[in-house]
Protein backbone atom coordinates (compact mmCIF):
# COMPACT_ATOMS: atom_id res chain seq x y z
CA UNK A 1 0.00 0.00 0.00
CA UNK A 2 1.32 3.63 -0.58
CA UNK A 3 0.52 5.90 1.95
CA UNK A 4 0.55 9.96 0.73
CA UNK A 5 0.82 12.73 2.91
CA UNK A 6 -0.15 16.16 2.78
CA UNK A 7 3.03 18.74 2.57
CA UNK A 8 2.94 19.96 6.08
CA UNK A 9 2.79 16.38 7.54
CA UNK A 10 5.80 16.09 4.67
CA UNK A 11 7.65 18.46 5.60
CA UNK A 12 7.61 17.56 9.53
CA UNK A 13 8.60 13.87 8.48
CA UNK A 14 11.34 15.42 7.00
CA UNK A 15 12.23 18.20 9.85
CA UNK A 16 12.54 15.26 12.36
CA UNK A 17 15.11 13.44 9.95
CA UNK A 18 17.21 15.96 8.65
CA UNK A 19 18.15 17.61 12.25
CA UNK A 20 21.71 15.90 11.51
CA UNK A 21 21.97 16.84 7.63
CA UNK A 22 25.93 17.84 7.23
CA UNK A 23 27.31 18.61 4.02
CA UNK A 24 24.03 17.54 1.99
CA UNK A 25 24.02 13.47 2.89
CA UNK A 26 20.16 13.32 2.58
CA UNK A 27 20.30 15.16 -0.72
CA UNK A 28 22.77 13.33 -2.10
CA UNK A 29 21.69 10.03 -0.74
CA UNK A 30 18.14 11.48 -3.22
CA UNK A 31 20.79 12.09 -6.00
CA UNK A 32 21.73 8.64 -6.15
CA UNK A 33 18.16 7.24 -6.17
CA UNK A 34 17.28 9.51 -8.79
CA UNK A 35 20.81 8.48 -11.14
CA UNK A 36 20.01 4.95 -10.30
CA UNK A 37 16.30 5.09 -11.81
CA UNK A 38 18.08 7.76 -14.70
CA UNK A 39 20.32 4.87 -15.77
CA UNK A 40 17.32 2.65 -16.31
CA UNK A 41 15.85 5.13 -18.76
CA UNK A 42 18.96 6.04 -20.71
CA UNK A 43 19.47 4.24 -24.08
CA UNK A 44 22.73 1.74 -24.02
CA UNK A 45 25.86 2.58 -23.99
CA UNK A 46 25.16 5.14 -21.36
CA UNK A 47 28.48 7.55 -22.48
CA UNK A 48 27.97 10.09 -24.66
CA UNK A 49 24.17 10.01 -23.88
CA UNK A 50 22.02 13.71 -23.48
CA UNK A 51 21.29 14.37 -20.28
CA UNK A 52 19.22 17.51 -19.87
CA UNK A 53 18.46 18.84 -16.27
CA UNK A 54 15.82 21.64 -15.57
CA UNK A 55 17.19 22.89 -12.10
CA UNK A 56 15.10 25.54 -10.02
CA UNK A 57 15.43 27.69 -7.51
CA UNK A 58 15.15 25.09 -4.21
CA UNK A 59 16.58 21.95 -2.84
CA UNK A 60 14.69 19.75 -5.95
CA UNK A 61 17.48 21.83 -8.45
CA UNK A 62 19.65 20.41 -5.74
CA UNK A 63 18.81 16.73 -6.25
CA UNK A 64 18.69 17.41 -10.06
CA UNK A 65 22.47 19.02 -9.60
CA UNK A 66 24.09 16.03 -7.65
CA UNK A 67 22.35 13.48 -9.64
CA UNK A 68 23.72 15.19 -13.23
CA UNK A 69 26.93 14.57 -11.08
CA UNK A 70 26.69 11.26 -10.59
CA UNK A 71 25.59 10.86 -14.17
CA UNK A 72 28.00 12.70 -15.43
CA UNK A 73 30.35 10.12 -13.54
CA UNK A 74 28.94 7.39 -15.85
CA UNK A 75 29.84 9.37 -18.98
CA UNK A 76 26.76 11.04 -19.88
CA UNK A 77 26.62 14.46 -21.92
CA UNK A 78 24.62 16.25 -18.92
CA UNK A 79 23.46 20.16 -19.25
CA UNK A 80 21.67 21.69 -16.59
CA UNK A 81 19.42 24.32 -17.88
CA UNK A 82 19.38 26.97 -14.34
CA UNK A 83 15.20 28.65 -14.36
CA UNK A 84 17.09 30.92 -11.38
CA UNK A 85 20.76 31.04 -11.47
CA UNK A 86 20.91 33.61 -8.78
CA UNK A 87 19.28 30.94 -6.34
CA UNK A 88 20.70 27.42 -8.04
CA UNK A 89 21.64 25.04 -5.11
CA UNK A 90 25.42 26.40 -4.27
CA UNK A 91 26.57 22.59 -3.51
CA UNK A 92 24.83 20.98 -6.11
CA UNK A 93 26.09 23.55 -8.58
CA UNK A 94 29.67 23.30 -7.19
CA UNK A 95 29.57 19.05 -7.18
CA UNK A 96 28.18 18.72 -10.89
CA UNK A 97 30.79 21.72 -12.20
CA UNK A 98 33.50 19.55 -10.75
CA UNK A 99 32.78 16.67 -12.78
CA UNK A 100 32.24 18.77 -15.68
CA UNK A 101 28.57 19.07 -16.46
CA UNK A 102 27.61 22.13 -18.44
CA UNK A 103 25.25 25.53 -17.94
CA UNK A 104 22.60 27.47 -19.36
CA UNK A 105 21.13 30.22 -17.94
CA UNK A 106 17.35 29.87 -18.85
CA UNK A 107 16.77 33.25 -18.12
CA UNK A 108 18.69 34.95 -21.14
CA UNK A 109 19.47 31.94 -23.24
CA UNK A 110 15.86 30.08 -23.26
CA UNK A 111 16.49 29.48 -27.41
CA UNK A 112 19.63 27.11 -26.78
CA UNK A 113 17.78 25.29 -23.61
CA UNK A 114 14.72 24.50 -26.07
CA UNK A 115 17.11 23.30 -28.33
CA UNK A 116 18.76 21.25 -26.26
CA UNK A 117 15.78 19.49 -24.68
CA UNK A 118 15.07 18.89 -28.44
CA UNK A 119 17.94 16.81 -28.51
CA UNK A 120 17.61 15.45 -25.21
CA UNK A 121 17.73 11.14 -24.67
CA UNK A 122 16.38 12.10 -21.22
CA UNK A 123 15.20 15.24 -19.16
CA UNK A 124 14.99 15.10 -15.82
CA UNK A 125 12.56 17.63 -13.85
CA UNK A 126 14.71 19.76 -10.63
CA UNK A 127 12.79 22.63 -11.40
CA UNK A 128 10.27 21.92 -8.08
CA UNK A 129 9.35 19.96 -5.49
CA UNK A 130 7.62 20.28 -2.15
CA UNK A 131 7.79 24.37 -1.75
CA UNK A 132 6.20 24.61 -5.19
CA UNK A 133 3.59 26.74 -5.56
CA UNK A 134 1.27 26.98 -8.97
CA UNK A 135 0.86 28.07 -11.36
CA UNK A 136 4.52 27.77 -12.96
CA UNK A 137 6.31 31.28 -13.41
CA UNK A 138 6.93 32.12 -17.01
CA UNK A 139 10.48 30.88 -17.36
CA UNK A 140 9.23 27.83 -15.60
CA UNK A 141 6.54 27.02 -17.73
CA UNK A 142 7.88 27.98 -20.93
CA UNK A 143 10.82 25.17 -20.07
CA UNK A 144 8.31 22.79 -19.11
CA UNK A 145 6.47 23.12 -22.60
CA UNK A 146 9.58 22.44 -24.44
CA UNK A 147 9.91 19.39 -22.33
CA UNK A 148 6.68 18.18 -22.38
CA UNK A 149 6.82 18.42 -26.58
CA UNK A 150 10.72 17.27 -26.73
CA UNK A 151 10.82 13.28 -28.26
CA UNK A 152 12.76 12.17 -24.83
CA UNK A 153 11.27 10.79 -21.66
CA UNK A 154 11.02 13.34 -18.88
CA UNK A 155 12.21 11.39 -14.94
CA UNK A 156 10.39 14.43 -12.42
CA UNK A 157 12.43 14.86 -8.82
CA UNK A 158 9.77 14.39 -6.11
CA UNK A 159 7.29 15.47 -8.32
CA UNK A 160 6.49 16.68 -11.77
CA UNK A 161 6.73 20.51 -11.55
CA UNK A 162 4.00 22.15 -12.03
CA UNK A 163 1.14 20.24 -10.01
CA UNK A 164 -0.37 21.08 -6.65
CA UNK A 165 1.67 18.76 -4.44
CA UNK A 166 -1.46 18.57 -2.02
CA UNK A 167 -3.70 18.03 -5.02
CA UNK A 168 -6.18 20.75 -4.45
CA UNK A 169 -5.73 22.19 -8.08
CA UNK A 170 -5.26 20.12 -11.44
CA UNK A 171 -2.48 21.15 -13.77
CA UNK A 172 -3.43 20.78 -17.50
CA UNK A 173 -3.04 17.84 -18.76
CA UNK A 174 0.10 17.90 -21.16
CA UNK A 175 -2.48 16.61 -24.51
CA UNK A 176 -4.65 19.72 -23.93
CA UNK A 177 -1.63 22.15 -22.91
CA UNK A 178 -2.96 25.30 -23.83
CA UNK A 179 -1.84 25.77 -27.37
CA UNK A 180 0.91 27.89 -26.55
CA UNK A 181 3.95 26.78 -28.34
CA UNK A 182 7.18 25.07 -26.67
CA UNK A 183 9.88 27.49 -25.67
CA UNK A 184 7.06 31.00 -26.71
CA UNK A 185 6.14 33.54 -23.81
CA UNK A 186 2.86 31.72 -22.17
CA UNK A 187 -0.10 33.69 -23.47
CA UNK A 188 -2.58 33.87 -20.26
CA UNK A 189 0.08 35.79 -18.16
CA UNK A 190 2.80 35.26 -15.76
CA UNK A 191 1.21 34.16 -12.87
CA UNK A 192 -1.49 31.71 -14.62
CA UNK A 193 0.28 29.11 -16.56
CA UNK A 194 -1.19 25.76 -15.32
CA UNK A 195 0.78 23.58 -17.18
CA UNK A 196 2.75 20.69 -15.55
CA UNK A 197 5.62 18.40 -16.47
CA UNK A 198 4.36 14.86 -18.45
CA UNK A 199 6.83 12.97 -16.39
CA UNK A 200 7.21 9.36 -17.35
CA UNK A 201 8.51 8.59 -14.04
CA UNK A 202 8.58 10.09 -11.29
CA UNK A 203 10.99 9.43 -8.14
CA UNK A 204 10.13 10.47 -4.94
CA UNK A 205 11.75 10.23 -1.17
CA UNK A 206 10.04 8.23 1.56
CA UNK A 207 6.26 9.05 0.44
CA UNK A 208 4.55 10.97 -2.20
CA UNK A 209 2.92 13.92 -1.66
CA UNK A 210 -1.41 13.77 -2.51
CA UNK A 211 -0.97 15.14 -5.19
CA UNK A 212 1.44 13.01 -6.61
CA UNK A 213 -1.43 10.35 -6.26
CA UNK A 214 -3.77 12.56 -8.17
CA UNK A 215 -1.95 13.79 -10.79
CA UNK A 216 -1.92 12.39 -14.44
CA UNK A 217 1.55 13.61 -15.18
CA UNK A 218 3.11 11.66 -12.40
CA UNK A 219 4.12 8.70 -15.05
CA UNK A 220 5.18 5.42 -13.30
CA UNK A 221 6.10 6.24 -9.30
CA UNK A 222 9.11 5.09 -7.38
CA UNK A 223 9.46 5.70 -3.86
CA UNK A 224 13.12 5.63 -2.82
CA UNK A 225 13.08 5.01 1.61
CA UNK A 226 15.71 7.54 2.70
CA UNK A 227 13.86 6.97 6.04
CA UNK A 228 12.25 9.88 5.66
CA UNK A 229 8.50 9.32 5.65
CA UNK A 230 6.28 10.27 8.36
CA UNK A 231 5.98 7.62 10.89
CA UNK A 232 3.26 4.86 11.42
CA UNK A 233 0.97 7.39 14.11
CA UNK A 234 0.35 10.06 11.37
CA UNK A 235 -2.67 8.99 9.21
CA UNK A 236 -1.70 9.39 5.43
CA UNK A 237 -4.24 12.04 3.72
CA UNK A 238 -4.77 9.16 1.18
CA UNK A 239 -3.70 5.87 0.15
CA UNK A 240 -3.03 4.03 -3.23
CA UNK A 241 -2.91 0.40 -3.26
CA UNK A 242 -0.33 -2.25 -5.30
CA UNK A 243 -1.26 -5.61 -7.48
CA UNK A 244 -0.34 -7.42 -4.20
CA UNK A 245 -2.76 -5.85 -2.10
CA UNK A 246 -5.37 -6.22 -4.29
CA UNK A 247 -4.53 -9.95 -4.35
CA UNK A 248 -4.62 -10.13 -0.37
CA UNK A 249 -8.24 -8.74 -0.47
CA UNK A 250 -9.65 -10.45 -3.16
CA UNK A 251 -12.16 -13.23 -1.92
CA UNK A 252 -11.34 -16.61 -2.34
CA UNK A 253 -13.83 -19.47 -2.58
CA UNK A 254 -13.08 -21.48 0.50
CA UNK A 255 -12.89 -25.14 -0.32
CA UNK A 256 -16.45 -26.27 1.55
CA UNK A 257 -17.92 -22.75 1.18
CA UNK A 258 -21.66 -22.17 0.00
CA UNK A 259 -22.77 -19.63 -1.24
CA UNK A 260 -23.73 -17.42 1.27
CA UNK A 261 -20.42 -17.85 2.81
CA UNK A 262 -18.78 -16.61 -1.04
CA UNK A 263 -21.33 -13.99 -1.36
CA UNK A 264 -24.31 -13.29 -2.66
CA UNK A 265 -25.29 -10.13 -4.96
CA UNK A 266 -28.15 -8.68 -5.92
CA UNK A 267 -28.39 -7.02 -9.23
CA UNK A 268 -31.07 -4.34 -10.28
CA UNK A 269 -29.75 -2.27 -13.87
CA UNK A 270 -30.88 -2.65 -17.35
CA UNK A 271 -34.21 -1.45 -18.91
CA UNK A 272 -35.88 -2.55 -22.25
CA UNK A 273 -33.93 0.90 -23.44
CA UNK A 274 -31.17 0.09 -21.83
CA UNK A 275 -30.49 -4.31 -21.78
CA UNK A 276 -26.62 -4.06 -22.76
CA UNK A 277 -26.64 -2.35 -19.11
CA UNK A 278 -28.23 -5.18 -17.51
CA UNK A 279 -25.62 -7.66 -19.33
CA UNK A 280 -22.61 -5.40 -18.65
CA UNK A 281 -23.14 -5.33 -14.59
CA UNK A 282 -24.11 -8.86 -14.18
CA UNK A 283 -21.10 -10.05 -16.39
CA UNK A 284 -18.86 -8.26 -14.13
CA UNK A 285 -20.28 -9.55 -10.79
CA UNK A 286 -20.12 -13.39 -12.25
CA UNK A 287 -16.14 -12.38 -13.39
CA UNK A 288 -15.79 -11.99 -9.26
CA UNK A 289 -16.94 -15.48 -8.99
CA UNK A 290 -19.32 -14.55 -6.03
CA UNK A 291 -21.28 -17.22 -4.31
CA UNK A 292 -24.11 -16.39 -6.16
CA UNK A 293 -25.74 -13.65 -8.56
CA UNK A 294 -28.86 -12.60 -8.39
CA UNK A 295 -30.54 -10.76 -11.02
CA UNK A 296 -33.81 -8.28 -10.77
CA UNK A 297 -35.05 -6.20 -13.57
CA UNK A 298 -36.85 -6.10 -16.73
CA UNK A 299 -34.26 -8.13 -18.34
CA UNK A 300 -34.14 -11.10 -16.40
CA UNK A 301 -34.94 -13.54 -20.00
CA UNK A 302 -31.77 -12.15 -21.25
CA UNK A 303 -29.58 -12.47 -18.73
CA UNK A 304 -30.41 -15.88 -18.10
CA UNK A 305 -29.67 -16.73 -21.71
CA UNK A 306 -26.41 -15.62 -21.49
CA UNK A 307 -25.28 -16.79 -17.76
CA UNK A 308 -27.61 -19.29 -16.83
CA UNK A 309 -26.10 -19.71 -13.50
CA UNK A 310 -27.51 -16.36 -12.27
CA UNK A 311 -30.72 -16.48 -10.59
CA UNK A 312 -33.41 -14.32 -12.16
CA UNK A 313 -36.65 -12.35 -11.42
CA UNK A 314 -38.67 -9.41 -12.16
CA UNK A 315 -38.29 -7.63 -9.09
CA UNK A 316 -35.78 -7.14 -6.35
CA UNK A 317 -38.94 -7.89 -4.07
CA UNK A 318 -39.18 -11.38 -5.69
CA UNK A 319 -35.58 -11.64 -5.25
CA UNK A 320 -34.92 -14.09 -2.50
CA UNK A 321 -31.47 -13.13 -0.08
CA UNK A 322 -28.84 -11.27 -1.42
CA UNK A 323 -25.76 -9.93 1.35
CA UNK A 324 -25.04 -6.80 -1.26
CA UNK A 325 -27.18 -4.72 -3.41
CA UNK A 326 -26.11 -2.52 -6.63
CA UNK A 327 -28.95 -0.77 -8.29
CA UNK A 328 -28.80 1.86 -11.15
CA UNK A 329 -27.30 0.80 -14.11
CA UNK A 330 -29.56 1.30 -16.98
CA UNK A 331 -32.25 1.29 -15.22
CA UNK A 332 -34.09 4.12 -16.07
CA UNK A 333 -35.98 7.23 -14.22
CA UNK A 334 -39.35 6.53 -14.32
CA UNK A 335 -42.34 5.01 -11.34
CA UNK A 336 -40.92 1.32 -11.66
CA UNK A 337 -37.30 2.24 -11.71
CA UNK A 338 -38.04 4.81 -8.54
CA UNK A 339 -39.77 1.31 -7.06
CA UNK A 340 -37.57 -1.05 -7.62
CA UNK A 341 -34.44 1.64 -5.95
CA UNK A 342 -36.30 1.93 -3.05
CA UNK A 343 -36.70 -1.78 -1.87
CA UNK A 344 -32.89 -1.77 -2.59
CA UNK A 345 -32.57 1.39 -0.22
CA UNK A 346 -34.75 -0.57 2.14
CA UNK A 347 -32.75 -4.04 2.28
CA UNK A 348 -30.52 -4.37 5.55
CA UNK A 349 -27.40 -5.48 3.33
CA UNK A 350 -24.70 -2.69 1.66
CA UNK A 351 -26.00 -1.24 -1.45
CA UNK A 352 -24.07 0.37 -4.53
CA UNK A 353 -26.13 2.97 -6.48
CA UNK A 354 -24.61 3.64 -9.85
CA UNK A 355 -26.06 5.61 -12.96
CA UNK A 356 -29.65 6.33 -13.47
CA UNK A 357 -29.73 5.65 -9.50
CA UNK A 358 -27.76 8.74 -9.12
CA UNK A 359 -30.15 10.32 -11.09
CA UNK A 360 -33.44 9.94 -9.08
CA UNK A 361 -31.20 10.50 -5.65
CA UNK A 362 -30.11 13.92 -7.32
CA UNK A 363 -33.89 14.02 -7.73
CA UNK A 364 -35.06 12.50 -4.83
CA UNK A 365 -32.78 13.48 -1.77
CA UNK A 366 -34.99 12.19 1.21
CA UNK A 367 -34.09 8.48 -0.35
CA UNK A 368 -30.84 8.31 1.32
CA UNK A 369 -32.53 9.85 4.75
CA UNK A 370 -34.74 7.37 4.67
CA UNK A 371 -32.04 4.86 4.14
CA UNK A 372 -30.44 5.96 7.22
CA UNK A 373 -33.14 5.52 9.44
CA UNK A 374 -34.18 2.14 7.83
CA UNK A 375 -30.50 0.32 7.48
CA UNK A 376 -27.14 1.08 9.16
CA UNK A 377 -25.21 -1.22 5.88
CA UNK A 378 -23.21 1.03 4.55
CA UNK A 379 -24.15 2.65 0.86
CA UNK A 380 -21.92 3.33 -1.88
CA UNK A 381 -22.33 6.03 -4.39
CA UNK A 382 -20.18 5.84 -7.90
CA UNK A 383 -20.69 8.90 -9.77
CA UNK A 384 -18.86 10.45 -12.65
CA UNK A 385 -18.32 14.28 -12.57
CA UNK A 386 -21.85 15.22 -14.04
CA UNK A 387 -23.68 13.09 -12.10
CA UNK A 388 -21.36 14.66 -8.61
CA UNK A 389 -22.33 18.09 -9.95
CA UNK A 390 -25.85 17.22 -9.94
CA UNK A 391 -25.47 16.00 -6.49
CA UNK A 392 -23.47 18.04 -4.54
CA UNK A 393 -23.59 20.82 -6.83
CA UNK A 394 -22.22 23.61 -3.96
CA UNK A 395 -18.94 21.26 -4.18
CA UNK A 396 -15.52 22.14 -5.70
CA UNK A 397 -14.65 19.79 -8.19
CA UNK A 398 -11.61 21.56 -9.07
CA UNK A 399 -9.97 20.01 -5.95
CA UNK A 400 -11.73 16.55 -6.59
CA UNK A 401 -10.66 14.43 -3.29
CA UNK A 402 -11.81 17.63 -0.94
CA UNK A 403 -14.76 17.71 -2.79
CA UNK A 404 -15.16 13.56 -2.73
CA UNK A 405 -14.63 13.81 1.16
CA UNK A 406 -17.27 16.31 2.06
CA UNK A 407 -19.67 14.53 -0.34
CA UNK A 408 -18.77 10.97 2.00
CA UNK A 409 -19.50 13.02 4.80
CA UNK A 410 -22.64 14.73 3.84
CA UNK A 411 -24.10 11.77 2.46
CA UNK A 412 -22.94 9.21 4.95
CA UNK A 413 -21.84 7.22 1.99
CA UNK A 414 -18.51 5.66 0.84
CA UNK A 415 -18.37 8.06 -2.86
CA UNK A 416 -16.29 6.82 -5.20
CA UNK A 417 -15.79 9.49 -7.89
CA UNK A 418 -14.85 8.34 -11.75
CA UNK A 419 -11.87 10.01 -13.95
CA UNK A 420 -8.60 9.50 -14.94
CA UNK A 421 -7.74 8.87 -11.90
CA UNK A 422 -10.79 7.41 -9.49
CA UNK A 423 -10.80 9.13 -5.97
CA UNK A 424 -12.96 7.38 -2.94
CA UNK A 425 -13.48 8.42 0.22
CA UNK A 426 -15.40 7.40 3.35
CA UNK A 427 -17.49 9.00 5.55
CA UNK A 428 -15.11 8.23 8.57
CA UNK A 429 -12.38 10.79 5.70
CA UNK A 430 -10.66 8.04 4.63
CA UNK A 431 -9.15 8.47 1.34
CA UNK A 432 -8.08 6.26 -1.82
CA UNK A 433 -6.65 7.25 -5.42
CA UNK A 434 -6.84 4.81 -7.94
CA UNK A 435 -3.73 4.47 -10.06
CA UNK A 436 -4.74 1.50 -12.34
CA UNK A 437 -6.75 4.04 -14.62
CA UNK A 438 -6.56 3.65 -18.65
CA UNK A 439 -8.23 5.94 -21.34
CA UNK A 440 -9.40 2.68 -22.28
CA UNK A 441 -11.67 3.11 -19.85
CA UNK A 442 -13.49 5.96 -20.96
CA UNK A 443 -15.78 4.03 -23.21
CA UNK A 444 -19.31 3.41 -22.65
CA UNK A 445 -20.94 0.46 -20.55
CA UNK A 446 -17.01 0.75 -18.21
CA UNK A 447 -19.17 2.02 -15.95
CA UNK A 448 -22.14 -0.74 -15.18
CA UNK A 449 -18.86 -2.88 -15.17
CA UNK A 450 -17.11 -1.25 -11.90
CA UNK A 451 -21.02 -1.64 -10.61
CA UNK A 452 -20.94 -5.38 -10.70
CA UNK A 453 -17.37 -5.87 -9.69
CA UNK A 454 -17.77 -3.43 -6.25
CA UNK A 455 -20.90 -5.26 -6.24
CA UNK A 456 -19.44 -9.20 -5.87
CA UNK A 457 -16.71 -7.23 -3.35
CA UNK A 458 -19.53 -5.92 -1.08
CA UNK A 459 -21.44 -8.89 -1.10
CA UNK A 460 -18.32 -10.69 0.10
CA UNK A 461 -17.39 -8.77 2.57
CA UNK A 462 -21.10 -9.11 4.57
CA UNK A 463 -20.39 -13.08 4.29
CA UNK A 464 -20.16 -14.29 8.13
CA UNK A 465 -16.40 -14.80 7.76
CA UNK A 466 -16.01 -11.55 4.90
CA UNK A 467 -12.80 -9.05 6.25
CA UNK A 468 -13.55 -6.29 2.92
CA UNK A 469 -15.30 -3.04 4.65
CA UNK A 470 -17.07 -0.74 1.61
CA UNK A 471 -14.65 1.46 1.54
CA UNK A 472 -12.15 -0.98 0.80
CA UNK A 473 -14.56 -3.12 -1.13
CA UNK A 474 -14.85 0.53 -3.74
CA UNK A 475 -10.86 0.61 -3.31
CA UNK A 476 -10.04 -2.84 -4.31
CA UNK A 477 -12.80 -3.01 -6.89
CA UNK A 478 -12.16 0.37 -8.56
CA UNK A 479 -8.14 -1.15 -9.18
CA UNK A 480 -9.61 -4.21 -10.50
CA UNK A 481 -11.54 -2.91 -13.08
CA UNK A 482 -8.43 -0.31 -13.99
CA UNK A 483 -6.17 -3.25 -14.57
CA UNK A 484 -8.67 -5.07 -16.49
CA UNK A 485 -8.79 -1.91 -18.77
CA UNK A 486 -5.27 -2.09 -18.82
CA UNK A 487 -4.80 -5.60 -19.87
CA UNK A 488 -7.99 -5.33 -22.44
CA UNK A 489 -6.30 -2.03 -23.81
CA UNK A 490 -2.59 -3.72 -23.96
CA UNK A 491 -4.87 -6.93 -26.04
CA UNK A 492 -6.16 -4.49 -28.20
CA UNK A 493 -9.84 -5.52 -27.31
CA UNK A 494 -12.51 -2.90 -28.25
CA UNK A 495 -15.79 -2.23 -26.01
CA UNK A 496 -16.73 -2.92 -22.30
CA UNK A 497 -17.63 -6.34 -22.75
CA UNK A 498 -13.91 -7.51 -23.14
CA UNK A 499 -13.50 -6.33 -19.61
CA UNK A 500 -15.23 -9.74 -18.34
CA UNK A 501 -12.55 -12.16 -19.28
CA UNK A 502 -9.37 -9.77 -17.87
CA UNK A 503 -11.73 -9.29 -14.22
CA UNK A 504 -11.24 -12.90 -13.05
CA UNK A 505 -7.22 -12.29 -13.05
CA UNK A 506 -7.03 -8.81 -12.89
CA UNK A 507 -4.77 -7.62 -9.79
N1 LIG B 1 13.78 18.21 2.90
C1 LIG B 1 14.29 17.01 2.71
O1 LIG B 1 14.28 16.19 3.57
C2 LIG B 1 14.78 16.63 1.42
C3 LIG B 1 14.33 17.34 0.31
N2 LIG B 1 14.69 17.01 -0.88
C4 LIG B 1 14.29 17.80 -2.00
O2 LIG B 1 13.98 19.12 -1.63
C5 LIG B 1 12.73 19.49 -2.18
C6 LIG B 1 12.10 20.58 -1.40
O3 LIG B 1 12.97 21.64 -1.47
P1 LIG B 1 12.52 23.15 -1.19
O4 LIG B 1 11.87 23.21 0.09
O5 LIG B 1 13.73 23.95 -1.37
O6 LIG B 1 11.43 23.40 -2.30
P2 LIG B 1 11.51 23.45 -3.91
O7 LIG B 1 10.22 22.99 -4.38
O8 LIG B 1 12.73 22.78 -4.43
O9 LIG B 1 11.71 24.99 -4.27
C7 LIG B 1 10.92 25.98 -3.70
C8 LIG B 1 11.25 27.29 -4.40
O10 LIG B 1 10.55 27.33 -5.61
C9 LIG B 1 9.97 28.59 -5.82
N3 LIG B 1 8.64 28.45 -6.36
C10 LIG B 1 7.54 27.97 -5.74
N4 LIG B 1 6.49 27.94 -6.56
C11 LIG B 1 6.93 28.42 -7.74
C12 LIG B 1 6.29 28.64 -8.99
N5 LIG B 1 5.01 28.38 -9.19
N6 LIG B 1 7.02 29.13 -10.01
C13 LIG B 1 8.32 29.38 -9.84
N7 LIG B 1 8.97 29.22 -8.66
C14 LIG B 1 8.29 28.74 -7.64
C15 LIG B 1 9.92 29.26 -4.49
O11 LIG B 1 10.43 30.53 -4.76
P3 LIG B 1 9.81 31.86 -4.08
O12 LIG B 1 8.32 31.73 -4.16
O13 LIG B 1 10.35 31.84 -2.72
O14 LIG B 1 10.34 32.92 -4.97
C16 LIG B 1 10.82 28.46 -3.59
O15 LIG B 1 11.98 29.16 -3.24
C17 LIG B 1 11.96 18.20 -2.18
O16 LIG B 1 10.87 18.26 -3.07
C18 LIG B 1 13.03 17.22 -2.62
O17 LIG B 1 13.19 17.27 -4.03
C19 LIG B 1 15.61 15.90 -1.12
O18 LIG B 1 16.88 16.47 -1.28
C20 LIG B 1 15.64 14.88 -0.02
C21 LIG B 1 15.74 15.52 1.29
K1 LIG C 1 10.32 18.26 -9.89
Amino acid sequence: MISAYTVDQLRSAERAALVDDRDDAVMRRAAYAVAAVALRMLPRPVPGRRVVLLVGPGNNGGDALYAGAVLRRRGADVLAVLADPERAHAGGLAAFQRRGGKLIDATDAMTAAVSALTRADLIIDGLLGLGARPPLRPTMARLVLAANAAPAPVLAIDLPSGIDPDGHRAAEPASEGNGATPGAEPQSGPESEPVAVDAASTITFGAPSTGLLLAPQTGRLEIADLGLAPDQRVLPDAIALDDIDVAFHRPRLGRDSDKYSSGVVGIVAGSAKYPGAALLCVGAAVSLRPGLVRYAGPQAAAVVQRWPEVVASDDPVDAGRVQAWVAGPGMGTDGPALRRLNVVLGADVPVLIDADGLTMLAHNPALLVRRERRSHAPVVLTPHAGEFARLWPELDLGDRLTACRAAARQSDAVVLLKGDRTVIAAPDGRAAVNLTGTPWLASAGTGDVLAGVIGSLLAAGNTPGGTLDAFTAAVVGAHIHGRAGQRAAAAGKVGAPALWEYLSAAG
